[in-house]
């Protein structure tokens, strides 16, 4: 629909509420989603207070909360994490520093509901401080780009990380001016005391459809980094990262409990794809991920074509939303709309990585000697493919 629902419905579970009978959703929900502990996992008493606020700043709020077991050796780990999707503000047209501050004050409102609701780490999507422009292929928007060190959108996200003592995820376009002001895509991170713990940048450059990212930036040198925080160990997957097994596997070996995937993807591209994809490497590599996608559509002031024979146009298409959290037991939350700007607040138990390691068994049967060794032959020039081919053909 144009204004970016499914059919007039936010969220594809909202969809099956309205159309399967509860004793059958139930079912359906199970084989979808996934059980948490043996039940469908379901949302918190959040304020209600919050509620009202964010009906009254046109957000969409929702919550989802996942249980571990109780050990007898260690106390739960529950940390309470936000996920932030947001639209642009203004028209790309609009003068630039405009653009940017309206972005600010949305996401502020946003940040700061998240700050009430106890949220201890919140990731936003990525490049959040600017339109995704990099279908264009025009270089003025570069002018985006910032410091991870000191840059406008780094700065506001420290001062909302020292107001609520809150882990918060920077992902920036970053200018880096001690390398010939290069570009990079990067994701900053901000300790619960605003202090800068590392930076993250994105490994793998899309090339694909009008995903034009290789005329920006190149390829991250930052490695697979997981951040050590006060409430847990984290690192970020930035976007076309989620299409790359071994990206996902890095960070779990570095000894990630939870992985953001901070993305900015269309519905014509990547739909389908991104319900499978973070829950995939959530199940693959025991950790928690939590997937944040961009909303809205962006209207760019000139057209450009996307190289498949089809007329120019000025939009990319629809940005989808959809975010949510992934559990290691393979369960998974509700989405935010597909549509709106939102916050998702989830409790996640940490201990749910170890126990399902011990459950599955995934990493200690995980062979890495072996692949190890294939690896070292693939990337060999005379590498031989080992195909055994039918003799009697
Ligand atoms: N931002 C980005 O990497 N998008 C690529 C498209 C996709 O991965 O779905």
């Amino acid at each position: 629909m144009a204004d970016g629902s499914l059919g007039g419905f936010a969220t594809l579970e909202e969809l099956m509420e309205e159309y399967i009978p509860p004793e059958k959703l139930q079912h359906a929900r199970r084989v979808l989603y996934g059980l948490n502990m043996g039940e469908s996992v379901s949302a918190m008493m959040l304020d209600g207070a919050l509620a009202e606020r964010a009906k009254a700043m046109d957000f969409d709020l929702r919550s989802a909360v996942f249980r571990a077991a109780p050990e007898q050796m260690r106390p739960p780990r529950v940390v309470r994490i936000g996920l932030i999707q947001n639209k642009i503000v203004l028209p790309t047209d609009a003068p630039f520093t405009d653009q940017a501050m309206a972005i600010r004050e949305r996401v502020g409102q946003m940040l700061d509901t998240a700050g009430q609701a106890g949220v201890k780490v919140v990731c936003l999507q990525e490049a959040w401080h600017m339109p995704f422009a990099f279908c264009t292929r025009e270089k003025q928007w570069c002018e985006f780009a910032e410091s991870a060190e000191n840059g406008e959108s780094v700065l506001f996200c420290q001062a909302a990380s020292r107001r609520w003592g809150m882990v918060v995820i920077c992902p920036i376009l970053e200018r880096d001016a001690a390398h010939n002001e290069t570009v990079w895509n990067t994701a900053v991170v901000i300790g619960h005391n605003g202090n800068i713990i590392g930076k993250h940048r994105k490994n793998h450059i899309p090339r694909v459809g009008d995903f034009n990212e290789s005329t920006y930036y190149m390829e991250g040198n930052t490695g697979h980094p997981v951040f050590e925080t006060a409430f847990g160990r984290i690192a970020v997957n930035i976007c076309y990262g989620r299409h790359h097994p071994m990206n996902w596997q890095a960070f779990g070996m570095n000894g990630a409990e939870l992985v953001f995937n901070p993305a900015a993807t269309v519905g014509e591209l990547s739909e389908p794809l991104w319900p499978v994809e973070a829950r995939n490497a959530a199940i693959a590599n025991s950790y928690f991920v939590a997937a944040i996608n961009r909303v809205g559509t962006e209207v760019f002031p000139r057209e450009f074509t996307s190289g498949d024979g089809k007329p120019a146009h000025k939009d990319f298409g629809h940005f989808y939303g959809s975010s949510y959290v992934a559990a290691p037991d393979g369960s998974r939350s509700a989405s935010l709309a597909r549509h709106k700007d939102g916050l998702l607040v989830a409790d996640i138990d940490l201990n749910l990585c170890r126990q399902t390691k011990d459950k599955w068994g995934f990493q200690m049967t995980a062979r890495y000697d072996m692949y190890a060794e294939f690896f070292n032959r693939f990337v060999q020039p005379d590498f031989k493919p080992q195909i055994i081919r039918d003799p009697s053909l």
